[in-house]
C-alpha cells in the first residue's frame, strides 16, 4: 500500500513537470499589441506541415482548407519558420499597400543564398528593402517597364519582331514542326539578351541551350518553397547534398554565362571615357541598352552601385526569360487543348492582321486583340502563381492580430484566383471573363480587358514584378504570331498537358514537359 501510494504520487509528480515543460515549451509569450492569430494545433518539429501533407500535388488547396476553417489570418508554424497566412483581399491590401514599408523584407532561406553567390542581397526578388533596392529597381524599370512609344518601347519592338523572324524560320526548317519547352527558352532567352544586352545565340548553340536550360531550372526552384526551407536543420544532418550540389553548380554556371557571354564582351566595345562624361540623368536615359546604362551608373557612382550589384541585377533581368517561356508554354497547352478556345482567338488575330494589312503582329497592335491579352491573364490566373513571401522588419499586426517582426507572410492568392465568389466555373480556361465591351469610341475592338479587384497575378506595391510589362508585351507578341501562321495540335495525350499544366505554380517541369505540333494556316 505504501509502495502504491509513492508510486501514485511519483507518477503525479513526473506527470506535472513533463506538462510544464510542455507548456513552457509550446506556449507564446502575450502579443505586445492586439492578439495572436488562430492556429492549428501543431506538432512538435514539423509544426503544421502535415496539414499539407493530405495535398501533395497542391499545397495550397490545403492552406486554403486551413483558411476556411480558420479564417482570413492564420498563424502557422510551417517547421521552424512561424508563419502568418493571409486570405482577403483586404488583409492582402494591408500588407501590400497600406503597410508596405514595414512588409518590405524577404524570407532568409539558405536558398536564396546558394542560388545568388552566397548573398541573397544580390537578388531583386529575395533581398532586404533598402535605398540600394531603390536604386536597382528604378535603373531595371526603365527597359522592364517601358513605357508606351517610349524609346525603350520601340527597341523592344524591334527586337521581338527580329526575333520573332528568326523563331519562325526555325521552325520551318524542322519538316515535324513539333514545338517544345526547350525551343520556347531559347526564344525567350534570345529577346531579353538581345532587348537588354544587345546580344544573341543561334538556335541550336549549344550555350544557348544549356544556359536557357539553366535558367529554367533555377526559375523553378526559386518558384516554390521546399523543406529546406522549413526545416533547415536537414541540411546539418546531410540531407539533400545532392539537390545542393546540382543548384549551387547550375547558379554558378548561370553567373559564368552572364558575366563572360553578356558583360564581358559588351563592356569590351564601349568607351569608357565616353561613359564617364555627363552625370546621368535616369529621367532621360531611355534611349540606350539596359546593360550600358546599368554600366554606366556604376563607373559614375561605384560607391552607391558596385559591379556586383550591376552584374547580378543584370542576371536576373535576363533570368525574367524563364517566367515568359513557362507562361507562354501554359497558354499554348491550354489552346492545344482546347480548339474552340484557339480557333476564336485566330479569328481575332486574323482580322486585326487583315485590318491592318500585315503578316506580323506587333505590340504596337495590342489594342486591336484584347483577347490574346486576355488568354494570357486567364493563363496566369489559372497558373496561380504565389507572390513571393514578405517578412515584416518590425513587431506589427494584421487588422487586430499581433505580427512578431521575422514572421513570413504568404498570400493566399489560390483563393483569389480559384474560389467561385469571385469567377464562374473558376477551373475553366475562359479568356473572356476579362473582357468587357470597350468604353472608348475610336477603339480599333469593341472589347477591352478588365480585371477584378482580386487578382493580382504581379502583386501591387512597392516590392511589385518590375517585369509585368515585358511579360505582356512579349508574351502577346510569340503569341499572336503563332497563331496566325498555325494551329496549334497536341502532340501528347491531352490528358498528359492537363497533368503539366495544372494549377498551384507558374513554373512547369523543366525536363520533359509536354510538346505540341504546329500546322501551318492555309
Ligand atoms: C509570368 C511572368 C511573371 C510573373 C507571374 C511574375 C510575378 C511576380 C511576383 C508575384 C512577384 C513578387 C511581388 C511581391 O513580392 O510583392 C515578382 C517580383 C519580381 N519580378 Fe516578376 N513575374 C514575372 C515575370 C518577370 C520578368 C519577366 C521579370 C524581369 C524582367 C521579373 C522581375 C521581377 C523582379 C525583379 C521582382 C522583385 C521585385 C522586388 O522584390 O522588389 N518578373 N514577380
Amino acid at each position: 500500500m505504501d509502495f502504491l501510494s509513492f508510486s501514485f504520487v511519483y507518477s503525479v509528480f513526473c506527470g506535472a513537470i513533463i506538462l510544464f515543460i510542455l507548456k513552457k515549451l509550446f506556449s507564446q509569450p502575450p502579443p505586445k499589441f492586439g492578439k495572436y492569430a488562430p492556429s492549428p494545433s501543431r506538432l512538435p518539429i514539423i509544426g503544421h506541415l502535415h496539414l499539407l501533407a493530405k495535398f501533395p500535388d497542391d499545397p495550397w488547396k490545403g492552406f486554403d482548407a486551413i483558411r476556411q476553417q480558420f479564417g482570413d489570418v492564420v498563424s502557422l508554424k510551417l517547421g521552424t519558420c512561424d508563419t502568418i497566412m493571409v486570405s482577403s483581399l483586404e488583409t492582402i491590401k494591408e500588407v501590400l499597400i497600406n503597410k508596405a514599408k514595414i512588409f518590405s523584407g524577404r524570407p532568409d532561406f539558405y536558398r536564396y543564398h546558394l542560388i545568388f553567390g552566397g548573398d541573397r542581397e544580390n537578388a531583386l526578388a529575395l533581398c532586404e528593402w533598402s535605398e540600394l533596392q531603390k536604386l536597382r529597381r528604378s535603373l531595371c524599370s526603365i527597359s522592364s517597364t517601358p513605357k508606351f512609344a517610349s524609346t525603350s518601347y520601340e527597341m523592344l519592338d524591334k527586337a521581338i519582331t527580329s526575333e520573332m523572324g528568326k523563331f519562325i524560320n526555325l521552325i520551318e526548317s524542322k519538316p515535324d514542326r513539333i514545338l517544345t519547352k526547350c525551343l520556347v527558352r531559347q526564344f525567350s532567352l534570345n529577346v531579353f539578351t538581345e532587348y537588354l544586352c544587345a546580344s544573341r545565340m543561334d538556335y541550336g548553340n549549344s550555350t544557348l541551350i544549356e544556359q536557357a536550360y539553366n535558367f529554367d531550372f533555377v526559375f523553378y526552384d526559386i518558384s516554390q518553397c521546399g523543406p529546406l526551407d522549413f526545416l533547415p536543420f536537414l541540411k546539418t544532418l546531410g540531407f539533400f547534398r545532392g539537390y545542393i550540389k546540382k543548384l549551387n553548380s547550375i547558379s554558378k554556371a548561370v553567373r559564368v554565362y552572364v558575366e563572360e557571354f553578356l558583360v564581358k564582351p559588351r563592356i569590351a566595345k564601349m568607351d569608357k571615357s565616353s561613359m564617364l562624361e555627363g552625370k546621368m540623368d535616369l529621367d532621360s536615359c531611355d534611349s540606350m541598352i539596359s546593360l550600358d546604362l546599368m554600366y554606366k551608373y556604376h563607373l559614375q557612382n561605384p560607391e552607391e552601385l558596385s559591379y556586383d550589384h550591376f552584374f547580378f541585377a543584370i542576371g536576373d533581368l535576363v533570368g525574367g526569360s524563364s517566367g515568359i517561356t513557362n507562361l507562354l508554354m501554359r497558354i499554348i497547352g491550354h489552346l492545344a487543348m482546347d480548339m474552340e478556345a484557339q480557333e476564336e482567338m485566330y479569328q481575332e488575330v486574323l482580322a486585326a492582321a487583315r485590318q491592318l494589312d500585315t503578316d506580323t503582329i506587333s505590340i504596337k497592335h495590342r489594342p486591336y486583340t484584347p483577347l490574346a491579352d486576355a488568354s494570357i491573364l486567364e493563363a496566369l490566373r489559372l497558373s496561380s502563381s504565389p507572390i513571393v513571401p514578405h517578412v515584416p522588419t518590425q513587431d506589427t499586426t494584421i487588422g487586430e492580430y499581433f505580427v512578431p517582426k521575422g514572421t513570413m507572410i504568404l498570400f493566399n492568392n489560390w483563393r483569389m484566383n480559384f474560389s467561385s465568389e469571385f469567377y464562374t466555373e473558376p477551373e475553366k480556361f475562359q479568356p473572356s471573363r476579362f473582357l468587357v465591351h470597350s468604353t472608348n469610341n475610336n477603339s480599333p475592338n469593341p472589347w477591352q480587358i478588365k480585371k477584378p479587384e482580386v487578382f493580382m497575378p504581379f502583386s501591387v506595391g512597392q516590392r511589385s514584378c518590375l517585369g509585368f510589362k515585358l511579360t505582356q508585351n512579349i508574351t502577346f507578341a510569340a503569341l499572336c504570331n503563332l497563331l496566325l501562321r498555325y494551329k496549334i495540335e497536341p502532340v501528347d495525350p491531352v490528358e498528359t498537358i492537363r497533368e503539366h499544366v495544372k494549377m498551384g505554380i507558374l513554373a512547369l517541369r523543366v525536363d520533359d514537359c509536354f510538346r505540341v505540333q504546329l500546322i501551318p494556316r492555309e
